[in-house]
């Protein structure tokens, strides 16, 4: 057995910050965070309270957290971030990239200075969770256009349906599709058919909100979501989107042989069941844009 010398040289010894917390908030004990690659001495903080550490959005949350372990009596687990701005005494815009943490939260059975405490095991997950936004970015991406891709539409068009629903908040969506690629891939080369995809993404990119959004839906197919537009102002948008590309797209133009590229509108309506129900609108619009001569905008209403 280890005697109670030993232990404490174990618990300092831990290579993650091991804190002891009270329900006030006051940092009792700090043990461990050996592991100087990721924390620094934390034996300073002992004594103080989060709200001499922290600014009030940090306490506060650190305090909730608190509190619901000592309720609970179970094991919480927390991400959350530290950075410059939440930390008192330091400037905040810092050069360095927030610091990401797992903490692992559990009450302990015992009172300090008569306030119940908690044991807060914190971990630096900064790399793991930089890791985990790349692959989220890698996996909601085009590779040839940079653009969102059909996964990602799912996810989004999902939350603007059912917010729709709750609040009534218009969304309006459109879908193009290039004209005369098939000619431009067969004369001119796969090659020179990419250049015309990536100018569009390109184009879409320069003339968007910060709100909006394109997706590559299939090879020669985009969708554009409109959030908070109504229809009468997406169709305009597409026309001036349409006249856009136009202009974009003949500067690849080789003789007479270039790319147009036609719209469907619609627009998330009261009867629609699902945001598929919108699409298909919009693409039975876009099927009439391309039987009405292509290069143009069609709308349809439910
Ligand atoms: N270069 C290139 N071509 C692609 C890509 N994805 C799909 N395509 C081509 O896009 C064309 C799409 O077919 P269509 O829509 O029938 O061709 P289109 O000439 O645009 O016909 P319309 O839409 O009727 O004007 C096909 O020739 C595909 O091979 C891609 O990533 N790169």
């Amino acid at each position: 057995m280890i005697n109670i010398e030993q232990m404490a040289l174990v618990l300092d010894a831990l290579p993650d910050p091991a804190l002891i917390l009270s329900k006030s908030g006051r940092y009792v004990a700090v043990f461990g965070g050996k592991d100087g690659r990721y924390y620094h001495d934390g034996s300073g903080l002992v004594g103080l309270y989060l709200t001499d550490v922290l600014n009030p959005n940090k306490t506060n949350y650190f305090l909730g957290i608190i509190e619901q372990a000592l309720a609970s009596r179970t094991l919480l687990i927390e991400e959350y971030e530290l950075s410059n701005k939440d930390v008192k005494g330091l400037p905040d815009a810092g050069p360095d990239k927030p610091i990401w943490f797992e903490g692992r939260i559990q009450a302990l059975d015992f009172l300090v200075n008569d306030e119940p405490v908690v044991l807060w095991v914190a971990s630096n997950i900064s790399k793991r969770h930089e890791l985990e936004l790349q692959l989220r970015q890698l996996s909601d991406t085009d590779q040839l256009t940079g653009l969102y891709n059909r996964r990602r539409l799912e996810r989004d068009l999902t939350f603007q349906f059912d917010t729709f629903q709750r609040h009534r908040t218009p969304t309006s969506i459109l879908i193009l599709d290039l004209d005369h690629l098939k000619s431009i891939n067969d004369q001119l080369g796969h090659y020179a058919g990419d250049q015309i995809i990536i100018a569009v993404a390109e184009t879409c990119r320069t003339q968007f909100r910060k709100t909006d959004s394109a997706y590559r839906f299939g090879g020669d197919e985009f969708v554009i979501a409109l959030p908070g537009v109504e229809h009468s102002q997406a169709v305009e948008f597409a026309e001036y989107l349409c006249d856009c590309f136009y202009t974009e797209l003949q500067k690849y133009a080789v003789k007479d042989l270039f790319a147009t590229v036609s719209i469907g509108v619609a627009s998330i309506e009261a009867l629609d069941t699902s945001y598929e129900d919108t699409l298909k609108r919009a693409d039975a619009a876009l099927y009439q844009a391309k039987r009405n001569g292509k290069n143009r905008v069609i709308s349809n209403t439910a």
